[in-house]
Formats: structure tokens, C-alpha cells, sequence
């Protein structure tokens, strides 16, 4: 059974925010990125609430964190095994979770959403959450290509909100990028940065830009590899291979499409041929669009580009 957050009243006088640091996270979506998201907050001493829509989603995200820690552990605690079992249990012992994000906000400092990559989804929840949010409480996406802008529209906290975009697997890959929209205040933008310091992340900033900066340049040559294969260029695993071998990527781009998520990947397509209609670069994709729409999602489905049944 989740635990509903449990709230506790904590009066803020003005100057109090200023000196709130970020203690309580509360990660929304408990998939690939938020359960990765909230394994490395618990791990760096942080209290989390994991929200999800169900209790059976909520068991598979700590299962699948209990699986990465694992893998943790093995490596940072090879010589030491008690330590790495106080490491997972104090770790695991931070994680709680909840089916009502509602429910955590009294005692939340930050925010980290990471749910579907639909813009009005998300708009609909910020707008839920800063009605029940106290005035300290930071409000950041972990949106791969939709503006911080856009989603943060929907509150009335543009000086609190930002971006904070985890790359995948969480608990690996070292940078974040932190984006600022123009209303985000500076104790704001200060506090994001020293998170993810706390995090233990190599941060980067930069402008509310499309695709901030890794997916700038990263989905131009994610699509061109999809083109290639829809004009027969070259196989899947040769492209891969190609990549890897010839540029020293550590997968090429059809293993990293599966292990993002086909969905992922269309949802962000999508949005940006909205977008930018006038760029033939991002016009729907038919291959992804058949793959999508036969429940192929790469490796969280068991089968994308690839089949990873066993
Ligand atoms: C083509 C379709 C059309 C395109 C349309 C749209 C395009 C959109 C494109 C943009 C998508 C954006 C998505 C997002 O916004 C941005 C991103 O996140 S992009 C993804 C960034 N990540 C990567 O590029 C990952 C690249 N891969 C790797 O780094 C490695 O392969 C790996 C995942 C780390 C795995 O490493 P391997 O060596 O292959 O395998 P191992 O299993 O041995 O792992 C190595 C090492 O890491 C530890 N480890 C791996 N996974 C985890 C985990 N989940 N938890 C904990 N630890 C993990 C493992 O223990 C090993 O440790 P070691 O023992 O070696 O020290
Ligand atoms: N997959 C990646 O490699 C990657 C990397 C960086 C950023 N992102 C971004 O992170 C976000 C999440 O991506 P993901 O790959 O983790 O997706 P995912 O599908 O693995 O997880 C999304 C989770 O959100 C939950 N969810 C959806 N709507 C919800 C709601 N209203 N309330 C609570 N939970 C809800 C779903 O049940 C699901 O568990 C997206 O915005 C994506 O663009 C993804």
C-alpha cells in the first residue's frame, strides 16, 4: 500500500525561503527517469517522495531501484559488504511514495517532475501542485524537448521554476543540464545549481533553447539515423556498429532509441514537427510511428528496433 505523504504544517516567513535548502524532493513519475531520478536523491542524503498513478507502478519503480543499487553496490562496496547493505537499506529507507502528489507538497522543497512528454499533462499538473505547494517550493521538469516555459505557463511561480534534465541511466550518466526561463529568480537558479552538486552531477546551464543543449544536437542525428534506415541506407546493427566503432559513441542510435523509450522518442518528434512545421528535418517518422503503434517501445516493452526477449 503507498504511504500517503504524511503532511506536517511548517510556517514560512519570507525570509525563511531564503534559507530553505533542498531537503524534501518530491519526484512525479517513477519510470525510467523519475525511479532514476529518485534512487540518486536518496542516495545523496536526500528525503524522496516517488509519486506514480498506481501502487503496482510504485512496486516496480523501487523493485527496478533496488535493481540499480544493486549494481551499485557492487561496484562501491566490493571490499566492504556491510557497508553496502546500510548503503541500500538508508538509501532505500529514504524512498517513500505516494499515489497523490498533492499529498507530499506541504513538505516538499523541489520538485522534479518526470512523467509522460505530453506538454498539457504536464500543464494540468503544475497547475494541481501550486495550489497545494507552500511558497518555497521549486517547480522543475525533467522535459526532454517541451519548454520550461511552456509547462511552467500553467502556475503562478515562474520565479521558482526551472529545468533539470537527467540524462539515462541516472545513476551513471553525469551531467544535468539546468535551465533558467527568464522569470526564474536568481536564489532560484543558485539553489537548482548547488542540487545538483548535491547530486553529485556535473552541471551545465543554459537558455529555456529547444532541446536545451544535448538534445539539440543529439535528435538531428537520432533522425537522420531513423532516415537512413527508411531509405534502406544501411541496417540497424550496421549504423550501430558504425557509430560506435567510428565515432566512439558508447551506443549507437538505434540502442540508444530502445533504451530511451520508442515512445519517448515520438512523443518528442511529434512535438517538435508541431513546433517547427516548416523543417522537413522533423517530420513524423513511419517507422517509428509502426513500431509505436504496435506497442514496440524498445526495451522496456521487450522489443523496439531490437528484441530483448530472453
Ligand atoms: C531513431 C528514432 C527517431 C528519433 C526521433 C526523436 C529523437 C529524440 C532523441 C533524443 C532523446 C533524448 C532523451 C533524453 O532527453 C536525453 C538522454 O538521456 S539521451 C541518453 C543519454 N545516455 C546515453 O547516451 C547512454 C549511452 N550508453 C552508455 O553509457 C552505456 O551503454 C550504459 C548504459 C552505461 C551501459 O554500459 P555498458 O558498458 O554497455 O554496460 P554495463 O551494464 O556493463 O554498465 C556499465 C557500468 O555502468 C553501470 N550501470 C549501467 N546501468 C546502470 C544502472 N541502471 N544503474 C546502476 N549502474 C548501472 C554498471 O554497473 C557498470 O558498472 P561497472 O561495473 O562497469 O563499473
Ligand atoms: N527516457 C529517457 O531517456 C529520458 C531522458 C531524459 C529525460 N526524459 C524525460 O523524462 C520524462 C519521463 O520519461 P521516462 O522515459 O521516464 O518515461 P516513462 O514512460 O518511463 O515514465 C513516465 C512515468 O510517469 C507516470 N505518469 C504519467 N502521467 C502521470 C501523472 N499525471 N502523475 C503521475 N505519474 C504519471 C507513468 O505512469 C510512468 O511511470 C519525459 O518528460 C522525458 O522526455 C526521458
Amino acid at each position: 500500500m503507498a504511504s500517503v505523504c504524511k503532511t506536517f504544517s511548517r510556517g514560512f516567513s519570507s525570509s525563511a525561503i531564503r534559507q530553505t535548502t533542498i531537503k524534501h524532493l518530491t519526484v512525479i513519475g517513477g519510470g525510467l527517469m523519475g525511479s532514476g531520478i529518485a534512487q540518486v536523491a536518496a542516495s545523496t542524503g536526500h528525503q524522496v517522495s516517488m509519486v506514480d498513478q498506481s501502487d503496482d507502478i510504485l512496486n516496480k519503480s523501487k523493485a527496478n531501484i533496488g535493481k540499480s543499487l544493486q549494481r551499485v553496490v557492487k561496484k562501491k562496496f566490493a571490499d566492504d559488504p556491510k557497508g553496502g547493505e546500510q548503503f541500500l537499506s538508508e538509501t532505500m529507507g529514504r524512498i517513500e511514495t505516494s499515489t497523490s502528489a498533492v499529498a507530499c507538497m506541504e513538505k516538499t522543497d523541489l520538485v522534479i517532475e518526470a512523467i509522460v512528454e505530453n506538454l498539457e499533462i504536464k500543464q494540468k499538473l503544475f497547475s494541481e501542485l501550486d495550489a497545494a505547494a507552500p511558497k518555497h517550493t521549486i517547480f522543475t521538469s525533467n522535459t526532454s524537448s517541451i519548454p520550461i516555459g511552456d509547462i511552467a505557463s500553467s502556475t503562478k511561480r515562474l520565479d521558482r521554476f526551472g529545468g533539470l534534465h537527467f540524462f539515462n541511466p541516472v545513476p551513471v550518466m553525469k551531467l544535468l543540464e539546468v535551465i533558467r526561463i527568464p522569470a526564474t529568480s536568481d536564489e532560484t537558479f543558485n539553489k537548482l545549481l548547488a542540487f545538483g552538486k548535491d547530486m553529485q552531477k556535473a552541471t551545465v546551464n543554459c537558455k529555456d533553447t529547444p532541446g536545451f543543449i544535448v538534445n539539440r544536437l543529439l535528435v538531428p542525428y537520432m533522425i537522420e539515423a531513423v532516415r537512413m534506415l527508411e531509405r534502406g541506407d544501411a541496417s540497424p546493427r550496421d549504423i550501430d556498429t558504425a557509430m560506435k566503432l567510428g565515432a566512439g559513441y558508447p551506443m549507437g542510435p538505434f540502442e540508444l532509441s530502445d533504451y530511451v523509450g520508442l515512445d519517448t522518442m515520438k512523443f518528442i518528434l511529434d512535438g517538435w514537427s508541431k513546433n517547427y512545421p516548416e523543417n522537413p528535418l522533423f517530420r513524423p517518422s513511419p517507422m517509428l510511428d509502426k513500431l509505436v503503434g504496435e506497442g514496440k517501445l524498445g526495451a522496456k516493452s521487450g522489443e523496439g528496433f531490437y528484441s530483448y526477449k530472453k
